[in-house]
C-alpha cells in the first residue's frame, strides 16, 4: 500500500495570498471560458492522443479543427471550466472542494474509468495553456499558486479514486 500513497501527499493549504492571485487570474480567464476550455482539452487530445480513447465521438479524430469543433468536447470543455470555476470560487470553502473533487473522481472513476494519471496530465496542460495564453496575468508567482491547486486538485481526485477502489486493469479501454 505504501508504494501506492506517493502520489496523495497533499500539498501545503493554499495561503490567503495564493488564493487571491488564483482568483484574480482566474477572472481573466472566465472572461473567455469556452475558447480556454477548448485550447486547454485540444492540447491536451493532440499532444497525449491516448486521452481520447475514453470519448466515444472523436477518439479517432487527428484533425485540429475537427477536435475544436466536436459537441462531445465542447461539452466536456464546458464542464470542465464550470468545475474548475466552482473551486476557485470555494477555495475558502475546504468543505465544497472537497463535495466538488469527490463527485468528479467518483464519476470518472466508476463511469468513465478514466485513468487518473490523466488529470495529472490535464494539471500540466491548462498551466501551460493558461501562461501562454495570459503571459501578462500568469506571473511566475501566479503560476506557482496554480501549480498548487491543481497538484491539490490531483492529490484529492487520486485520494477519491483509492476510496472507491481504482484498478487500472479493471478499465473497458483495453
Ligand atoms: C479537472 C478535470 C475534469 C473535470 C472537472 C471534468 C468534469 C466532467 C464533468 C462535469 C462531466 C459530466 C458529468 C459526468 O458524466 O460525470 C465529465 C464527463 C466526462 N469526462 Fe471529465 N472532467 C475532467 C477531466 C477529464 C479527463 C482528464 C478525462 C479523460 C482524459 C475526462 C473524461 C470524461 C469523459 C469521457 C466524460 C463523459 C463524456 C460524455 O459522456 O460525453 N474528464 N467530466
Amino acid at each position: 500500500m505504501q508504494g501506492e500513497t506517493d502520489h496523495l501527499e497533499r500539498p501545503s493549504p493554499l495561503t490567503d495570498k495564493e488564493r487571491v492571485m488564483i482568483q484574480d487570474s482566474w477572472a481573466k480567464v472566465y472572461e473567455n471560458c469556452d475558447d480556454a476550455g477548448v485550447a486547454i482539452l485540444v492540447r491536451l487530445f493532440v499532444n497525449f492522443p491516448s486521452s481520447k480513447q475514453y470519448f466515444s465521438q472523436f477518439k479517432h479524430i487527428e484533425d485540429v479543427e475537427e477536435l475544436e469543433t466536436s459537441s462531445q468536447l465542447r461539452k466536456h470543455a464546458h464542464r470542465v471550466m464550470n468545475a474548475l470555476n466552482t473551486l476557485v470560487e470555494s477555495l475558502e470553502n475546504a468543505e465544497k472542494v472537497a463535495s466538488v473533487l469527490k463527485s468528479v473522481g467518483k464519476a470518472h472513476a466508476i463511469r468513465h474509468k478514466v485513468d487518473p494519471i490523466y488529470f495529472k496530465i490535464l494539471s500540466g496542460v491548462i498551466l501551460e495553456v493558461l501562461g501562454e495564453a495570459f503571459p501578462q496575468v500568469v506571473t511566475p508567482e501566479v503560476g506557482a499558486a496554480w501549480t498548487k491547486l491543481l497538484a491539490t486538485v490531483y492529490t484529492g481526485i487520486a485520494a477519491v479514486y483509492e476510496e472507491v477502489g481504482w484498478n487500472k486493469n479493471s478499465t473497458s479501454s483495453g
